[in-house]
């Protein structure tokens, strides 16, 4: 089992419940609140702000070209179709401009914050991989897409071939990178992605009021 598998089996029930998640389930079958899927999406995007600044820290901190100009293009993708969607959905429900972080959110936050300052490639990459693999694992469910692109284009946004190439390149970079790791960065490591997939349950947790 590579490192990262490793961690996925480690978290296992959080994993699970994650991507099992009410929200992942009602999403799917095109049922979920327009006042949940609202709240969601208001935090997603203060999510998706740090997300965009802890994928430059990658571009910039990576140690070999390849994946480098690899985590760049997919930051172009994240600036470009995910923002247009949000865009799209926030006008049509109709949520408000500004919003205050719920306690996931500002958890995220703040284990992005700290990721992106201590610039090490390990702790971004690894904080990097919840977020892709988890949405990847729960957007890949062999299940009839609902018809209204509302919730139709936010399962697409994290699937396909783009995306699954996308995460693979994020779990073979962890693995390199943790292979060549001391001790004390592994289990920083290990202790990045428990938090990350912990504050992924929460997450969805929290667009229930
Ligand atoms: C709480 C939360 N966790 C993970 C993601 C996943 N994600 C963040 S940016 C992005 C675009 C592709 O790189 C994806 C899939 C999310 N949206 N919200």
């Amino acid at each position: 089992m590579s490192f990262a598998e490793h961690l996925r089996a480690a978290t296992a029930s959080t994993w699970d419940a994650a991507v099992g998640h009410r929200f992942v389930a009602e999403l799917w079958a095109g049922t979920v609140d327009d006042a949940v899927l609202a709240r969601y999406l208001a935090q997603d995007a203060l999510f998706l702000d740090r997300f965009v600044a802890l994928l430059g820290q990658a571009v910039a901190s990576a140690d070999r070209t390849g994946p480098r100009l690899a985590i760049a293009r997919q930051l172009g993708t994240v600036a470009g179709e995910e923002d247009d969607y949000f865009g799209r959905a926030l006008a049509r429900l109709g949520t408000p401009p500004t919003v205050e972080p719920l306690a996931p959110t500002q958890g995220f936050l703040d284990l992005m914050d700290e990721a992106r300052r201590s610039g090490a490639y390990a702790d971004v990459l690894t904080v990097l991989l919840v977020a892709e693999w988890l949405y990847l694992d729960w957007a890949s469910r062999p299940q009839p897409s609902p018809r209204d692109w509302l919730h139709r284009e936010w399962i697409d946004l994290h699937r396909g071939s783009a995306f699954a190439a996308w995460v693979e390149l994020l779990r073979t970079e962890t693995d390199r990178v943790a292979a060549h790791a001391d001790a004390a960065t592994r289990d920083r490591m290990a202790e990045l992605f428990t938090r990350a997939v912990d504050l992924e349950l929460a997450f969805f947790d929290a667009a229930y009021p």
